[in-house]
């Protein structure tokens, strides 16, 4: 199917109340090649659980930085396990030991920041997506996290044309940690994300 600016506008405001499950469900019946990406941050396990819960082998992309912490790690092997995700992993082409000799981990205001985040984050994800070519996108954006999320909804459209699909896209913290109490889902807190110091900043994957 094809989406448009001008018939997304529309769905947004016809899904705009509607449970994360029936948005899932309605995306994947209009895909042929859904696919739900994940840095394993706080709360992605709501995203991951709702999409599994409607099609099980639905691919899921996690470009591994190299530089997570132990408990992301930990995180990460957890779900992968419970909800048996088909995971795609990916990684940089360098290794962290590598690069650590080479810049270590450049600050923002550092010239060598844009080629670290290219490297460990936007040309692994560049290639996943090259690979999978995905006519859906699942995401966990939601509004308020920084102002470009500010300007999506529940459907926008990628630069290349892809849907993406943030179904969470108008619930609070509070509401999921009611979400995932309710289905005894596990969250992880201690995240660290190299190519950015302060939550609220883009890193470039969805501009
Ligand atoms: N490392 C990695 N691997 C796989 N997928 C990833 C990765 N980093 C980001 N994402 C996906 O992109 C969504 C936006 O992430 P970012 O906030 O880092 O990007 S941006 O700064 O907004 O451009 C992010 O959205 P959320 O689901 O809200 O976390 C993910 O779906």
């Amino acid at each position: 199917m094809d989406f448009t600016e001008e018939n997304i506008k529309e769905y947004n405001i016809q899904f705009k109340e509607a449970q994360p499950e029936e948005i899932i469900s309605w995306a994947i019946g209009h895909s042929k090649n859904a696919v739900v990406t994940t840095n394993f941050r706080p709360y992605e396990v709501a995203i991951l659980n709702a999409v599994t819960q409607v099609r099980k082998d639905v691919p899921v992309v996690w470009c591994d930085t190299g530089y997570n912490t132990p408990q992301t790690y930990a995180h990460a092997e957890e779900l992968i396990g419970t909800l048996d995700l088909n995971i795609k992993l990916y990684v940089p082409r360098q290794t962290a030991a590598h690069r650590d000799v080479v810049m270590g981990i450049p600050g923002i205001d550092d010239p060598r920041h844009a080629e670290f985040t290219e490297q460990v984050k936007l040309e692994p994800f560049k290639r996943a997506m090259a690979e999978i070519k995905p006519d859906v996108w699942f995401t966990n954006l939601r509004k308020g996290q920084t102002a470009l999320r500010d300007t999506l909804d529940i459907f926008s459209l990628s630069r290349d044309g892809v849907l993406k699909v943030s179904p969470f896209y108008h619930w609070t913290d509070e509401q999921l940690d009611t979400y995932l109490g309710e289905r005894n889902l596990p969250n992880e807190h201690k995240y660290f994300d190299p190519t950015k110091v302060l939550e609220n900043r883009e890193c470039g994957l969805h501009i």
